[in-house]
This record gives C-alpha cells, structure tokens and sequence, in this order.
C-alpha cells in the first residue's frame, strides 16, 4: 500500500509498505479522508513538538476517516463497506487515569502521528475497533474526519460547564477556535465573541455564526468583552490560540465566578497570568487535553446537523500531493486543509 512519510523537517516521501493485516479486535480501515492539523504542520516543518521528536520516518495525520475493509477476530458490529471515522489515542486501559474514566489523561496512549505512533496518510489503517464509530449515511467521510477537532472542542465545552444563554469568548479562530464555536452554540450558549489578530479568520467566524468578533491586534479585548458584556465579563473563556497575550488576558475577560479553559498550547514555556484575580473572581480556571468519550457524540451531532464542520475546509487536494497540501496549509488565512487518500 502506498504512505507518505516525514523524512526529515520539510520533507515527505512516498512510500510502499504491506497492507496491514487487521489483528484480533481490529479494524483494517482504507482511508478516504484525513485533515491536516497544526500538529501536523508542526512536525513538517520542524521535526518534532516538544519532547516528541520524529527520529524514524513517520507517518502523519490523525483526523481520519474511511471505509472497512476487513475485520480482526473476535470484532463485532463491523464488517467491510461500514464508513467509520476512527478516535485517533488507543489508551492503555489498565492505568488509574484509564480506570478512573479520563482515559485521555492515560500516559501510555498510542496516538496517531504522534512520535514513534504513525498516523493515516496511508491506504489502510489497522486500527482498535473500540475506538472505531460508524458513520451513518448522512455524514460523509469527508465530514466525519473532522470528528477529531470537533471533539477537542466538544471536550473543552464540557469543562468549560456552558449553560443556557452564557456569553462565551473564543479566543482563536483557527479550526479548534472555529469548532469551539459551534460546540458551545450546541450547548445552548447564548452569545459568542470570537477574537483572533487575523482580519480573515474573522470574517470567516462571523460567517459561521459568531455573535460579534474583534481583532486583537487592533482593538483592546478588555473594551471588547466590556462592550459585550455591558461590563459584567463573559461567563465563559475558552482559549483557542495559544498567543501569550490571549492566554493573560483571559482572567480579565471573564466575569467573577466564570470559568475558563485553556485549549491552546504556547511556544512560550512561562506566560504571566494574574493568580491574585482567579482567587478574587473566585474562577474555574482549567485545562482541557484532546478528548474522552467524545465520538459518539461528535458523530451524532453531525447526523443531526447540530453542527457544521465542512465550512472550516478552504481545500481538498489528493495524497499524491501532500507536499503542496502542507504548504498550503501553512498559509495564514486558512483554517483546515483536507487531503483524499485512494481514488
Ligand atoms: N489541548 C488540546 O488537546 C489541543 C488540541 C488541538 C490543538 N491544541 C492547541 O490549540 C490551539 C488552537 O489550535 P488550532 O489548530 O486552531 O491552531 P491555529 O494556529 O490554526 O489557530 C490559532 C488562531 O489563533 C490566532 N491568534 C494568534 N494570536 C492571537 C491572539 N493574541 N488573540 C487571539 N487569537 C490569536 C491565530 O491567528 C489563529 O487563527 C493551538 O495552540 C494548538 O496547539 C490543543
Ligand atoms: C488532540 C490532537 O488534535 C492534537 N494535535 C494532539 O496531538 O494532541
């Protein structure tokens, strides 16, 4: 079967590999559709994110979506032509964070194109039935790729605890930012205020159904979120960019006894929040990492057009061409580029 494989920073290679045989308890899974992430891009460009350094060539991408094309023994409820989207961490099971229920929390998770774990860009996937969710036949494989990104966001709207009619501001109209917006409308939130420092994004989260928007590179947030707010704060902050001056500036935004919850992750490694203000607004002030018991959901929400996915996609380009894809990707205005694997 045909990959495509990170070499080294910038540089993908096409490859041919044996068909995986699905194992017992797998899917084999031929791909259709597979986004790129920023984490993607990240790798691409630069080799590595942090400690997780691609020393072997590795496969990218972890937002998937295709079609069964054979089945493990001792699988049940799958059998080939199901169109399945797959949750991309198979956690160990056995740890106290898995046994505790925040297997997302699990150490020990594999994850797709995450180093040494190789990802989707490839014409089959043998992967944990488990963490494999039929997609019905109102969603496309296209959409239920996306499953990925909206479960970030489903699981930051969860702890982010959104009510009825809250105020919410999403800080970061990148595709998380984007679907953060969708999710909490879905949770009943009353009232949305997108911020990002790029005019294009903007227009797009306005397009999308944001309540109002502001550049932040242009407009102060604090008047922003006052005008908003008729002074009170926002109930809820979600912080979607990872930029220092967003993530600071979230205790002022929120009103006191708010919640928010930090999505985005900084290049930064120190960045200066006023503690004294979340002991005084008294705030819940949390992180949200990937996602828990989120794919089911995620799907149905898409079969009951709850929310929209496929508007966040500026492009579709073939595996084939991956290179291009990735430097498109890289372009500031856009938000999510999707990549066709097979024909
Ligand atoms: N916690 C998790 O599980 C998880 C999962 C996926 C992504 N992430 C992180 O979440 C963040 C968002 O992901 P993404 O893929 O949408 O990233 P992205 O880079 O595509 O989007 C970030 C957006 O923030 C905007 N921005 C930059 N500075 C800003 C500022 N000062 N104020 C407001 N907006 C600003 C950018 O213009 C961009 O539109 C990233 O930091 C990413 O690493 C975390
Ligand atoms: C959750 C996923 O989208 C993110 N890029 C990660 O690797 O953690």
């Amino acid at each position: 079967m045909q990959t495509v494989e990170l070499t080294e920073p910038g540089v993908f290679e096409h490859r041919e590999r044996d068909r995986p045989d699905p194992g017992p308890g797998e899917v084999l899974v031929r791909m259709a559709h597979v986004g790129i992430c920023g984490s993607d891009v990240h790798y691409y460009e630069h080799g590595r994110i942090g400690d997780y350094v691609v020393e072997d060539p590795l496969i990218l991408g972890h937002e998937s979506a295709g079609e069964v094309a054979a089945v493990g023994d001792g699988v049940t409820g799958f059998e080939p032509g199901d169109e399945v989207t797959l949750e991309p961490g198979v956690p160990c099971g056995e740890c106290a964070r898995c046994r505790a229920g925040e297997y997302n929390l699990c150490p020990d998770v594999e994850f797709m194109a995450t180093p040494p774990d190789h990802g989707a860009f490839a014409e089959y996937v043998a992967w944990d039935a488990d963490f494999a969710y039929e997609l019905p036949e109102n969603v496309s494989t296209r959409a239920g790729a996306l499953c990925e990104p909206l479960s970030v966001a489903i699981h930051a709207t969860r702890r982010a605890d959104v009510e009825l009619g809250d105020s919410v501001l999403v800080s970061g109209a990148g595709p998380i930012g984007m679907l953060v917006g969708e999710a909490v409308r879905a949770a009943g939130a009353g009232s949305v205020l997108v911020a990002d420092v790029v005019e294009a994004k903007l227009d797009r989260a306005a397009a999308y159904g944001a309540t109002e928007t502001v550049n932040a590179a242009e407009e102060s947030l604090t008047d922003a979120v006052d005008e908003f707010t008729d002074g009170g704060g926002v109930d809820v902050v979600v912080e979607a960019s990872g930029a220092a001056a967003s993530i600071s500036s979230t205790v002022d935004a929120v009103r006191r006894g708010g919640t928010v919850v930090c999505i985005g992750l900084s290049a930064e490694d120190e960045i200066p929040v006023e503690t004294n203000e979340i002991v005084d607004k008294e705030l819940d002030f949390k992180g949200s990492f990937r996602f828990r018991n989120t794919y089911d959901d995620a799907v149905s929400l898409l079969e009951r057009g709850a929310v929209d996915v496929e508007r966040i996609i500026d492009f579709e380009m073939p595996m084939s061409d991956l290179t291009a894809a990735f430097e498109r990707a890289k372009e500031p205005d856009v938000v999510k580029g999707m990549v066709t694997i097979g024909e």
